[in-house]
Parts: C-alpha cells; sequence; structure tokens
C-alpha cells in the first residue's frame, strides 16, 4: 500500500540581485526543510513567535538545536501588539545579549503580525540579518511573508515605519492551517479575493464556484487559491520590490483599509478592513467611469458570499481622510488610490478633489 502525497509547490521570486532570489515552497511537514535553508553558515537563529504558538515555536527550535544550530525563541505579543516599537526593542535587546553577529538569522514562526515584526527586527539588527519565513496564517501565506515589506504601526497610522528585506525563503506548510480560527481564514480570504480582482480572475471564479470548499484548510481548492495567490505576489514584487510603480496593485483597497484599522485602533482584522477597502476602490472607480456596474458589483457578491463587511460607519469619514493623507502613495495634498478599469486591470487615480472621495464613500457609509 502507498500512501499518495501531493508534491511541494516550489514559486520563485526574482530579487535585484541574482544572490537575492527565494522560493517559497507550499507543501505539508515542511520544517525538516529549515535548516538547509538557513545554511552552514548560520550558527544562532532567534525564533520569533506569539503567545498562540508558543508550541509550534518550540518544535521548530528545537529541530534547529538537533540541526546543530543554537536557537533560542522570542514570544511576542499577539497581532497588531506585536508590531510595536517596544516588540522591536525587546528583540533587540536578545539579539544583543546573546551576541548575534551579522552571520547568524531570524525565523518568523506565525502570521503577517509576526513576519513584519520579525523581518523588521532581522532588517535593522546590524543593518540586515538573514530571516526565514514560516507564516502560520492565511493571510501570512499569500502575502504578508513574500516580498520583503517590514515593518510596525506608530500612534499616527499603520505600518509608518519599516523596510523591504526580502527574506531567504518562505516555508508554507498547509498543516499549520489546521488549528487557525475561521475569522482569520476570512480575513486571508480577503487578500486572495484581492489578488483575484487585481490579476488573476481564476481565483474569483474558483471562489464563486466552491465557497465552501475554499473554507476548508484541507481542501486542494484552498491549496490551489493559496498557490495562485502567491504566483501574484511574486511576479509583482519580483518586478518591483521598492513599489517604484507596479506594485502599488499589491495596495488595492487599502488606502481607506490602513484608516478604518487605525480608527479602530486595530480592534478589526486587516482582512475586514482591506474588504471595506475594496468595496470603497471599487466604487470610486465606477464614479469615475472606469469600471463597469456588472464588475463593481461582483465585489459585493464575493465578499458577502465569505461573510466580509462591506461597509463603514457614515460619521468617521473626516478622521478616515485624516489618516488616507498618510497612506504611503500620497505625494504632497494629492491623495492616490489604486483602481480598477476592469477585472485584472488595475491602475492609479490621482484625486486632487476631495469631494469625489466623499461621494464614493456615501455609497458604501452605514
Ligand atoms: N508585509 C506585507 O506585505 C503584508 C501583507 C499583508 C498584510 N500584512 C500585515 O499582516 C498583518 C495581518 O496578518 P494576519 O492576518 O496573519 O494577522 P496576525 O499575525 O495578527 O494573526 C492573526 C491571529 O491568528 C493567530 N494565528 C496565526 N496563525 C495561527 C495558527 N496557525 N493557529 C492558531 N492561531 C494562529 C495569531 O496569533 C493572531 O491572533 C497586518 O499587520 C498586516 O498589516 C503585511
Ligand atoms: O506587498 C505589498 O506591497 C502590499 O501592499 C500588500 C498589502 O496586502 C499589505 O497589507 C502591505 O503591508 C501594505 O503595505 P503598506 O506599504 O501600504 O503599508
Ligand atoms: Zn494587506
Amino acid at each position: 500500500m502507498s500512501i499518495e502525497t501531493t508534491p511541494n509547490t516550489v514559486i520563485n521570486v526574482t530579487g535585484v540581485l541574482p544572490q537575492e532570489n527565494y522560493d517559497v515552497v507550499v507543501g505539508r511537514g515542511l520544517l525538516a526543510q529549515l535548516p538547509a535553508l538557513l545554511g552552514e553558515r548560520v550558527k544562532k537563529v532567534l525564533v520569533v513567535h506569539p503567545r498562540a504558538l508558543r508550541l509550534t515555536g518550540d518544535a521548530v527550535r528545537d529541530e534547529l538545536e538537533a540541526a546543530g544550530f543554537t536557537a533560542l525563541t522570542a514570544e511576542i505579543p499577539d497581532a497588531e501588539e506585536g508590531k510595536h516599537i517596544q516588540v522591536a526593542s525587546f528583540c533587540w535587546e536578545v539579539l544583543g545579549k546573546n551576541d548575534f553577529t551579522r552571520s547568524d538569522a531570524v525565523v518568523a514562526v506565525g502570521g503577517g503580525a509576526v513576519t513584519d515584526l520579525a523581518g523588521f527586527v532581522a532588517a535593522t539588527w546590524l543593518r540586515g540579518v538573514k530571516v526565514v519565513h514560516m507564516p502560520t496564517s492565511l493571510l501570512g501565506m499569500v502575502d504578508a511573508a513574500v516580498g520583503g515589506k517590514t515593518g510596525i504601526n506608530t500612534a499616527e497610522g499603520k505600518n509608518l515605519v519599516g523596510s523591504f528585506h526580502p527574506p531567504a525563503g518562505v516555508l508554507v506548510d498547509l498543516d499549520t492551517l489546521d488549528t487557525l480560527p475561521p475569522n482569520e481564514l476570512i480575513s486571508g480570504m480577503a487578500e486572495v479575493i484581492k489578488c483575484g480582482f487585481i490579476a488573476d480572475p481564476v481565483i474569483l471564479d474558483l471562489l464563486e464556484a466552491n465557497p465552501e470548499e475554499a473554507k476548508n484548510p484541507r481542501s486542494e481548492v484552498l491549496r490551489e487559491l493559496i498557490e495562485r495567490a502567491i504566483t501574484v505576489k511574486a511576479k509583482v514584487v519580483s518586478e518591483d520590490l521598492k513599489e517604484s510603480g507596479l506594485r502599488e496593485i499589491l495596495n488595492y483597497g487599502h488606502t481607506l483599509a490602513h484608516a478604518i484599522e487605525l480608527t479602530e485602533r486595530y480592534s478589526w482584522r486587516h482582512g475586514a478592513a482591506v474588504s471595506v477597502g475594496m468595496m470603497f476602490a471599487a466604487e470610486l472607480s465606477r464614479s469615475v467611469g472606469r469600471l463597469s456596474d456588472e464588475d463593481a458589483d461582483r465585489h459585493r457578491t464575493i465578499l458577502e458570499q465569505f461573510g466580509l463587511p462591506l461597509s463603514y460607519r457614515r460619521d468617521r469619514w473626516q478622521a478616515l481622510l485624516d489618516a488616507m493623507k498618510r497612506d504611503k502613495k500620497t505625494r504632497g495634498d494629492l491623495l492616490r488610490f489604486v483602481v480598477l478599469d476592469g477585472i485584472g486591470k488595475p491602475g492609479i487615480l490621482d484625486v486632487p478633489d476631495q469631494s469625489l472621495l466623499f461621494a464614493a464613500y456615501q455609497e458604501i457609509a452605514s
């Protein structure tokens, strides 16, 4: 009798220099690949994980110790609480007290908040050490762990401090999704849906045809969705790591989303905010005649199908506008939005006239 196993999928990301190329491996039981990925030069490894993933973090540390590394763990606060300068400072202290050198490494085990924080710590320690991401949330797998954006939040907004620091590799172990709470899976689905709207319409077809399977961590449908979304992201960041143009499309829905997250003091899941942000971007695209009614309405149907939020408070407009002025795509007084000219056809809309934004917001305000 033979046990059938699906082979791992490897998606390559091209770096600025050939030695900066890396692989995103998608499969099951991938922990054994970590030592080789870190390489022989690395002697010490800091495994960064949140409280909720203590057992997984310990398992990673034990695997590394067994392979001959000196490995230690840093347990950080959960979710957005972890993306804080004091948490980065705590990690720097651990690295300093344990004499981590430029040939040592950081491994992130957790959702997007952990990969953002650990990536930032790796980017800044001694001006840059190796980082490997082991994302454990859907959102981390399809988005945060790939592409090298790292960062923390400040009192003024989301991800306002950070750097581009691509990982040496990403291990997307689908087994970790078994313990992910369902609402977190739905949050990650918003970024999958985003990839469908900006680049890969097959994602939307798959979601519409298989809504239940898409939510099943063990299904082949979810695996295909994950691989397709990673492929979208990998292609974009391979062309434009530092967001000088094309990469802005990955920010579809995010201008309003980040403003909502700040206004809600990070009590909203990132994907939920992105869902409302995409509704807004679709309305904006429709209002300037760039997106058809049919394509704009498809946002509502798909997002609703997954129980993602579609609207936000009418009375918060001024606070949202103030926060959006600090979005990274803003240039001086000019707010800029990723819009759609059709499914899979993203573009940029410069908005000097705020009444246009207010009108689009009225369409999604509740
Ligand atoms: N750098 C990027 O390119 C990029 C892209 C997208 C999002 N992000 C950032 O990622 C963050 C959102 O990521 P997220 O949605 O993964 O949030 P998260 O990291 O806060 O994780 C969500 C929750 O799920 C828990 N969790 C994660 N994996 C688990 C598992 N396997 N089992 C049980 N619990 C688990 C976490 O402990 C947390 O409570 C945001 O800060 C966002 O800004 C960054
Ligand atoms: O990778 C990117 O580029 C993205 O925009 C992906 C987004 O999903 C992600 O939330 C990212 O962290 C947003 O970046 P920011 O530069 O707007 O903070
Ligand atoms: Zn995002």
